[in-house]
């Protein structure tokens, strides 16, 4: 029997300061996400990052916390039951840190006599420390207690027409009428990443990603980022003039993808964008970066520097066409087992 896994990234188990805590030390102490070896890797994240960050991270958790949890979690949950409606197979939830677990997700679906799992990696951009993170876990779980079950993974969908059409309808339906720019601002990672994982040893951050075919933009996240921008805005009919990207969250001294959407926000009112619309395609869910970084700190940093309309444009969430899209997702996926 089939099963559909969607895999999100996870949330603390609740705002206190000790479940924060014991949170960000499974995130970053992921090598995937904090790629130093252990030793140096221990001393940043046990020794310097967790004294500070989670009573800082816990306030601004409390900010966007529903009576039902994190926002990242009950959306995931809507999206499966939504899905769930749809299809005649069982679909679970599983986070890539905290609960519930990728491992207590496919424990659901073998109880219910499931042996192959389509995996969903609720991500459209291919990066080191999401997308390839969760297959890594999922392989160790599936090799530690589920050796007899086969798993199949959907990929990076950042250039499918079919997810493009539903990302720009979904925009379409909430830009403002007047707005200066529309600003893509999509998670950042260490540039070390990016040049961690190109197996061609050819991008160099720059033209490279922006060229037509090159085999290093399966494993590009500049790339997809750029890509996905690109293909919503002609849909949209966005002149470039309008469009503006740029990457959010950096934490840490390392040097991490430019432009920087805080550095963005403060610029672009110099430069007479009073009306910004932004949204943010690297998460399918609204989340703790969406709600908090952009639509709260973001719109102040704005409005701030001079800006007079910030229009924050949600992610996908539960909107019934995404949910078509990911069950077409999963269904492609369905069919690898019956070539196996
Ligand atoms: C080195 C650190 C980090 C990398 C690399 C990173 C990549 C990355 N993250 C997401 C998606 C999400 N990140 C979220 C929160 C979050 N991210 C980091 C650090 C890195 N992320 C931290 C420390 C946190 C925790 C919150 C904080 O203290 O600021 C979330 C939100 C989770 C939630 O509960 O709402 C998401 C989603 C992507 C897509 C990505 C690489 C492309
Ligand atoms: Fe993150
Ligand atoms: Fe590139």
């Amino acid at each position: 029997m089939k099963g559909i896994l969607l895999v999100n990234l996870g949330s603390p188990k609740s705002t206190r300061v000790e479940d924060v805590k014991e949170y960000l030390d499974e995130f970053l102490m992921d090598e995937k996400v904090i790629d130093y070896r252990w030793f140096f890797r221990s001393l940043l994240v046990q020794g310097i990052i967790l004294r500070t960050r989670p009573a800082k991270s816990a306030e601004a958790y409390k900010t966007v916390w529903t009576d039902e949890g994190s926002p990242l979690i009950v959306i995931t949950k809507q999206i499966q039951q939504k899905l769930q409606k749809l299809v005649d197979i069982p679909v679970e939830i599983g986070m890539r840190y905290s609960e519930p677990s990728i491992e207590s997700g496919i424990r659901s679906l073998t109880e219910k006599g499931v042996t192959e799992i389509v995996l969903f990696p609720l991500y459209p951009q291919y990066a080191m420390s999401t997308t390839e993170t969760v297959v890594d876990k999922a392989e160790e779980v599936r090799k530690k207690h589920f050796p007899n079950v086969r798993i199949s993974y959907v990929q990076p969908f950042y250039n499918r027409d079919i997810y493009i059409d539903c990302l720009a309808e979904s925009i379409r339906e909430k830009l403002p009428e007047n707005y200066d720019a529309l600003q893509f601002s999509y998670h950042g990672v260490p540039e070390r990443h990016i040049y961690k994982t190109d197996p061609t040893n050819t991008c160099n951050l720059n033209d490279c990603c922006s060229r037509a075919e090159n085999p290093s933009h399966q494993f590009c996240y500049r790339h997809q980022c750029y890509k996905t921008t690109e293909l919503v805005t002609e849909k949209l009919n966005i002149p470039r003039e309008k469009t503006v990207v740029s990457f959010q969250s950096r934490l840490g001294k390392d040097k991490w993808m430019e432009p920087y959407t805080d550095e963005t926000l403060d610029a672009l009112p110099k430069k007479g964008v009073k009306n910004l619309a932004i949204v943010c395609p690297a998460f399918v869910s609204d989340c703790l970066e969406t709600l908090e970084e952009i639509s709260v700190e973001g719109r102040d940093e704005f409005l701030h520097a001079g800006g007079e309309n910030f229009h924050y444009i949600p992610c996908l969430n539960d909107e019934d066409r995404w949910i078509k899209v990911v069950k077409t997702l999963c269904e492609e996926k369905l069919n690898d087992f019956y070539f196996v």
